[in-house]
């Protein structure tokens, strides 16, 4: 048992309490686990296009009624302290938080079906915890809501035990905080929800390379793509795209007069491609993304996040004529089954992740990490909590 377990711990949190504002770094108290929580400490958070999404006011789960928040969902730690009832992790585990949690008892997770967990997911999207509370308090002793779950952007955060993935304890934890979102979501996408064969010499097409793109493109490499056609409408894409594998490089901006990205790729792959993936959370490239897919058995993949009140459209003659539109989260993993196998490839040096590290940033420097985001150079940037 910890000396701080039963108690209190004041430490440091980034908590935003205005959206497109800094956020503020403040000391706040971070309650005890209740029954079935875990109390983390949390080492690493690496910042993901999402919670850039969800500072600036696009999510729709989240409006002025959920501030204060605590965002920060790509993250890694070690368990502090169990609440009662908890099992299959405890106290010294190294863990990564999952926003997707894994109950394995409730109807999603019975289903064999999806790796959505229906357990926590109500209360999670009100930022609360499953009996309906917050762990966090700011220091005049009003609560602060948790984000996705996780709240990585805190030195300690409160977590549900269906919410961690136990890792082999001898991996970096500073850079396994990458398998918490983006490179999971990616490659699982490739893996579990397109379900590209190896054998197959797909060609596909992927929409927007950042973290959750070039993770698609490495995830096609393993299954041995033929083609990989990488888009992103900044040109300093083209060298990451390049280097994890894709084949071809388009920026939309600048094709020929006359053509479009759904000519230009159903011309480059005689026809349409087999898969596309959409990383961008931008619609009109949804629609793109679907409609460059070839007639008959072409699937596309949405990843990318939408802003509130933004809706998909095709003609739905695209679907009737065989093309699939599909979507993921967390790249249909099941968290806490299938993360830990993950680590294990990474330390086998069978799955990248040092490679999409641009930066680490001390804690106090988060604010940077969201500017980085949009610099064009910058993958990922990994925030140490401790420094
Ligand atoms: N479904 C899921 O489970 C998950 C979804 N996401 C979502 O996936 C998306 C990607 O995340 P991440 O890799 O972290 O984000 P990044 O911001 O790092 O990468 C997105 C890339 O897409 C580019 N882009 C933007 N608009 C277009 C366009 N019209 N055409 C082509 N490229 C474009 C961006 O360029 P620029 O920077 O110049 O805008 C950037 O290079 C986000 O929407 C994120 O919210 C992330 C993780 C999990
Ligand atoms: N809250 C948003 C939607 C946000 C969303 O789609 N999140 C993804 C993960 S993004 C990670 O970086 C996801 O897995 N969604 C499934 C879920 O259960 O949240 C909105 O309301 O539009
Ligand atoms: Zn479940
Ligand atoms: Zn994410």
């Amino acid at each position: 048992m910890s000396d701080t377990a039963g108690k209190s711990i004041f430490c440091k949190a980034a908590v935003l309490r205005q959206f497109n504002k800094p956020l503020s770094l403040e000391e706040i108290e971070v309650l005890p686990p209740k029954a079935h929580e875990v109390r983390v400490k949390v080492l690493a958070n690496a910042m993901c296009h999402t919670d850039y999404y969800s500072w600036s006011g696009a999510d729709s789960e989240l409006n002025d009624d959920g501030l204060p928040v605590i965002l920060g969902h790509e993250c890694s730690g070690v368990v502090e302290s169990i609440g009662e009832g908890v099992e299959g992790v405890k106290v010294g585990d190294h863990v990564i938080a999952l926003y997707t949690a894994e109950c394995r008892e409730c109807k999603f997770c019975k289903s064999g079906k999806t790796n959505l967990c229906g357990s926590v997911r109500a209360t999670q999207g009100k930022g609360l915890m499953p009996d309906g509370t917050t762990r966090f308090r700011s220091k005049d002793g009003k609560p602060i809501y948790h984000f996705m779950g996780c709240s990585g952007f805190s030195q300690y955060t409160v977590l549900a035990d269906v919410s961690v993935a136990v890792i082999d304890p001898k991996a970096p934890l500073d850079k396994v905080c990458l398998l918490g979102c983006g490179v999971t979501t990616g490659t699982g996408s490739v893996f579990n929800v397109a379900q590209v064969d190896e054998n197959e010499e797909a060609q596909a097409a992927v929409f927007g390379i950042g973290a959750v793109g070039l993770a698609v493109i490495d995830g096609l490499k393993i299954r041995k793509a033929k083609k990989i056609i990488a888009i992103d409408i900044n040109d300093g894409k083209e060298e990451w795209a390049k280097k994890w594998g894709a084949t071809d490089f388009i920026n939309p901006t600048k094709l020929k007069e006359g053509e479009t990205i759904v000519s230009k790729l159903i011309e480059m792959t005689d026809g349409g491609c087999d898969y596309t993936f959409d990383c961008t959370g931008n619609v009109k490239v949804m629609r793109d993304a679907l409609e460059a897919c070839h007639k008959g058995w072409g699937t596309s993949v949405i990843i990318g996040v939408a802003s509130a009140g933004k809706e998909i459209a095709t003609r739905p003659f695209q679907l009737v004529t065989g093309r699939v539109w599909k979507g993921s989260a967390f790249g249909g993993v099941k968290g806490r089954t299938q993360l830990p196998g993950f680590v294990d490839d990474y330390m086998k040096g069978e799955l990248k992740l040092d490679e999409y590290i641009t930066g680490y940033k001390s804690f106090d420097k988060v604010n940077e990490a969201f500017d980085d985001l949009h610099s064009g150079n910058v993958i990922r940037t990994v925030v140490n909590m401790w420094e």
